[in-house]
């Protein structure tokens, strides 16, 4: 679901594209419920298929990790899961902090997929003195004056950001001064960033349209089958049979 831009080149150090970088949480999900599953191996039709991607790109993108899959056996199902978790950094916990803890905030706190997959919520950080304390999904809220010996208490590296848009570049300023080098940004804003900083944003309403403008198209090509569908007239008039109305009107 995320979307977003790094501020990196296309291609990491280690020669694994950016692209390939995109699709391994995708494998990673997928080969994590065949785990779950206790299922042993995976042929690259079944995993590509699971993870929504198409076979040849997936081979390609195990083809940089070094993981070529046993033929007639497929891949082991465990290794992948180490081998991409390890890729991904996975395989050490991340400390990450949040910032901004309203409506998505306190979502962001409660949601327990983080742990899961390495993230630990090491804080959350709010100006509201009032909610200073406060337990969020059993972590107290803590005050943005408190922001830059957080991170460094913690050793933080990645912030998420869920403040109002018209506060996010001097939050996002603060992290990055106090050391975060990558950053999450779920306010509907651009943020800058010097080199080395990541920033990924997430933004629901961008997803929604573009599923509006599939949707406006998909419309637009029915219609238009439609139309097609619709007795053509007589070919010397080019006109419908009341003789004013053309038979096909333009999609
Ligand atoms: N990316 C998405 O898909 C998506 C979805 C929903 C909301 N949002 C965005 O997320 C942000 C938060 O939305 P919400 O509904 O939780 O808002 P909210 O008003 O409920 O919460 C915002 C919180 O940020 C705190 N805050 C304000 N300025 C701050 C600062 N300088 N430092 C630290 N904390 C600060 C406020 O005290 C408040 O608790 C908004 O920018 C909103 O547009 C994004």
């Amino acid at each position: 679901m995320a979307t977003g831009r790094t501020h990196r080149p296309a291609t990491r150090s280690r020669g694994i594209p950016e692209a390939t970088v995109a699709r391994l949480p995708l494998y990673l999900r997928a080969l994590t419920a065949l785990s779950e599953r206790s299922v042993p191996t995976v042929s690259s039709e079944e995993l590509a298929a699971a993870a929504g991607v198409n076979s040849a790109k997936l081979r390609k993108d195990f083809s940089y990790l070094g993981s070529y899959g046993t033929r007639g056996v497929g891949y082991d199902v465990e290794y992948l899961v180490y081998q991409i978790s390890r890729e991904l950094g996975l395989t050490q916990d991340w400390p990450v902090v949040i910032v901004g803890i309203g409506n998505l905030g306190a979502a962001l706190a409660n949601y327990g997929g983080f742990a899961s997959r390495g993230f630990r919520v090491a804080a959350l950080i709010d100006a509201d003195p009032a909610m200073a304390g406060k337990p969020v999904a059993g972590i107290p809220v803590q005050h943005t004056d408190e922001l830059e010996k957080i991170i460094d208490d913690n050793g933080v590296s990645i912030g998420v950001i869920a403040t109002p848009a018209g506060a996010a570049q001097q939050v996002c300023e603060r992290l990055v001064a106090a050391g975060v080098t990558s950053i999450l940004n779920f306010a509907p804003t651009v943020l800058s960033v010097p080199d080395g900083v990541d920033v990924r944003k997430v933004d629901l309403s961008i997803e929604l349209q573009i599923l509006a403008f599939h949707e406006q198209r998909k419309a637009g090509e029915e219609a238009a089958n439609e139309a097609a569908a619709v007795p053509l007239a007589p070919k010397e008039s080019g006109k419908g049979p009341d003789g004013d109305v053309p038979a096909v009107m333009p999609a």
